[in-house]
């Protein structure tokens, strides 16, 4: 069953494309990484699917879902660690969709809120400005919020990157206790040796698909090679659409 059917997708800022003619479809219960070299356009790919972007051309489908039913987690560097709001208030924000942007938060909320926190080694933080939390722990924050959030399809957009080796194993271990749930999960990565042990499936993208498939006849050395080349010899300021031209 397709969660997210992708067809001749192109995405792209100021009409300059980032990733170009994709097409393929994400099962329901897929634990799929995305992977390629910088400026391959994966982040892109996870705002387009999230609908934070519209496509330049092509689409996104969700035959079963609504956008209500996506959970995405952008790249730490796109949070505002300045805001002055607690870690109680910034995972309850994961409730908004049900307690909408005013309403107050029942007995049941709250309790959501503090089992995730619980989940994620938080418990104690509630009251904390989220500035003053260290990488490791905002990362566990932002993962309470995808808990009560409590989304069919999460997008992560590295994950893992720049956190110690403890706070990384353990919200793996979130990202598969989803997967076993039938969540299903699109993750950007540069870790091979996570992508490998955690990742059925993959998607190595250089601006257009290199492969998508099972992770062991996708990473490749062959694979990576032309990904690299191809990312390589991108032009960026390149119109839309150059291939039909
Ligand atoms: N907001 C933006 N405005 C203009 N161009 C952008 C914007 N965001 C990304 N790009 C460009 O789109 C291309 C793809 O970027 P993207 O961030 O999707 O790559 P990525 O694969 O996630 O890279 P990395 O691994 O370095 O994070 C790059 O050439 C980048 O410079």
């Amino acid at each position: 069953m397709s969660a997210i059917q992708i067809r001749n997708l192109t995405l792209g800022y100021d009409r300059h494309p980032a990733v170009h003619h994709l097409d393929g479809t994400i099962e329901q219960g897929d634990m799929l990484a995305v992977v390629g070299p910088n400026g391959a356009g994966k982040s892109t790919l996870l705002k387009g699917l999230a609908g934070a972007i519209a496509p330049l051309g092509g689409t996104v489908e969700l035959p079963r879902l609504g956008r209500h039913d996506i959970a995405y987690l952008p790249q730490a560097a796109e949070l505002d660690r300045s805001f002055p709001i607690t870690v109680f208030e910034l995972v309850a924000m994961g409730l908004w969709r049900r307690t909408g942007l005013f309403g107050g938060l029942s007995r049941a909320d709250r309790q959501a809120v503090g089992d995730a926190l619980a989940a994620v080694g938080l418990t104690g933080f509630e009251r904390r400005a989220i500035g003053t939390l260290s990488g490791g722990q905002m990362q566990r924050m932002l993962f309470a919020r995808l808990l009560v959030q409590d989304a069919r399809v999460i997008l992560l957009d590295e994950p893992f990157t720049a956190i110690d080796a403890r706070t990384c194993a353990d919200l793996l271990d979130l990202v598969r206790r989803w997967n076993a749930e039938q969540r299903t999960v699109v993750a950007v990565l540069h870790d091979m040796e996570t992508v490998r042990q955690a990742f059925p499936r993959s998607l190595l993208l250089a601006r257009r698909a290199i492969a998508w498939g099972h992770t062991a006849d996708v990473l490749t050395p062959e694979n990576m090679l032309a990904a690299r080349r191809m990312t390589e010899a991108f032009d960026d300021h390149a119109d839309i659409c150059t291939e039909a031209a």
